[in-house]
């Protein structure tokens, strides 16, 4: 009888921490504990690509599914050429065919977080397929009707926009979102629906919406917003946001991201988005409060989701380079991709026609800013030429120690790395 004792999926899912506000608490968890229900979450097409900050959405999907839920993945293929109105100011429409391009990526991009087999089979959703064929007329009066405008307008985006400015397509996007629960509830039999927390607004509306045409009652809840303890925006890394498309975002890239989380926060996201069970979590927590420097909970976080996200060969790649990079494995059995990502991480300085000496190569990758620093830090023995101790500053490396015949992986001390590539 030990069963009794195992976690509900509400269990889990309040551990992890991963339900910021609910319609109602104790519905929510009837319905998520009991039997299969049938759930929905929507991504707009606003880029090429999801990144990282979707995870929390993607991943709570499948964590849905797993226990036995069914799900409807959307992609807002109307909604998205709409726009959900953001506190700073207005977007600027995409032109019509880029968004459909984005929504085909997209849906590609969310296919493999859920399966398609067995009785709780997922099932991708255009809500272009609703609303795209809907009159005018129709709109105002089927959808429109159910909507008092001072709850639109007691919104807390919509407060924020009304002194800067809100066009009516914008302030009329809490309608569509509504009225695709409501087709979901319809055609699906759909009875919930999460988003981020900032979307608790478009969702409420919409199990109100629905509550008003006389159909329901349907749920909801949100996931809360990803924090970071120095207070920066998650998701970010310096070259801008961290996607799930490779070629956005190279997977050592993705790697380095999750490796590279502070010891503040990385418990947090092993809650949010490990799909391992919650006595091994515990113990990389307790791993992080009493070894932080082997980084085991970090480690073990980027490589639960680079495998997930670009599975398990491109991981295992990936892992090899960063070992190989800091001299704790080889450099030579590394793919020239993925050697030419992991450097392009670390600074790639191209070089054209006769490579020049260390020193002078040291300096020019920026691992050092003169080359008197470069000649002390060959003297000092802190420079490396693929994980070889440099020794003579005039040395000219031997083309035969080019990786793939173009490269060369410069380190300074332990951790400071530059590539160099040499062209034509
Ligand atoms: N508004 C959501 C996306 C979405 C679109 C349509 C929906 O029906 C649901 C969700 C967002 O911006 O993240």
């Amino acid at each position: 009888m030990t069963d009794s004792a195992a976690p509900t999926l509400t269990d889990d899912l309040l551990w992890r921490g991963l339900i910021q506000d609910s319609t109602d608490a104790d519905e929510l968890r009837k319905h998520l504990d009991a039997g299969s229900l049938t759930y929905y979450v929507g991504f707009d097409p606003t880029a090429a690509s999801l990144h990282v900050g979707h995870l929390m959405q993607v991943l709570t999907a499948r964590r849905l599914q797993q226990a036995g839920h069914r799900p409807l993945l959307l992609v807002g293929g109307a909604t998205g050429q709409i726009g959900d109105p953001r506190e700073s100011a207005e977007r600027t429409l995409n032109p019509v065919d880029v968004i459909e391009g984005w929504v085909q990526r997209i849906r590609d991009q969310l296919a493999p977080f859920v399966t398609y087999e067995g009785d709780n089979a997922a099932t991708l959703v255009n809500n272009l397929d609703w609303t795209g064929p809907m009159s005018v007329v129709d709109f105002l009066r089927d959808v429109g009707k159910h909507f008092p405008v001072s709850r639109m307008l007691a919104r807390e985006v919509v407060k924020a926009r009304l002194e800067s400015g809100i066009s009516f397509t914008e302030f009329s996007y809490q309608l569509l979102q509504s009225h695709d629960y409501y087709e979901l509830h319809q055609r699906h039999g759909c009875r919930l629906q999460f988003g981020g927390s900032d979307q608790w607004g478009n969702i409420t509306a919409g199990v109100d919406y629905i509550r008003r045409r006389g159909a329901g009652p349907v749920h909801a809840f949100t996931t809360p917003l990803v924090t970071k303890a120095d207070g920066t925006k998650f998701g970010k890394s310096e070259g801008g946001s961290v996607w799930l498309d490779p070629a956005m975002t190279s997977p050592y890239a993705f790697y380095q991201f999750w490796l590279n989380s502070d010891d503040k926060d990385v418990n947090r996201y092993l809650r949010y988005f490990s799909f391992r069970p919650r006595e091994e979590i515990t113990e990389l927590e307790t791993a992080t409060a009493e070894k932080p420097a082997a980084r085991l909970a970090q480690r073990a976080l980027a490589e639960e989701l680079t495998t997930l996200v670009h599975g398990a060969d491109e991981c295992a790649q990936v892992i090899a380079a960063s070992q190989a990079l800091f001299g704790r494995g080889s450099l030579a059995e590394l793919s020239a991709d993925t050697l030419r990502a992991a450097l392009a991480e670390t600074g790639l300085h191209e070089v054209r026609g006769e490579l020049p000496p260390v020193a002078a190569l040291l300096r020019d990758a920026g691992l050092v800013s003169s080359m008197n620093e470069a000649r002390r830090a060959i003297a000092d023995g802190g420079a490396y030429v693929n994980n070889e101790r440099a020794t003579d500053p005039e040395e000219v490396p031997a083309a035969s120690s080019l990786l793939h015949g173009r490269f060369l992986v410069l380190r300074r001390g332990k951790r400071t790395f530059a590539g160099v590539e040499l062209l034509g």
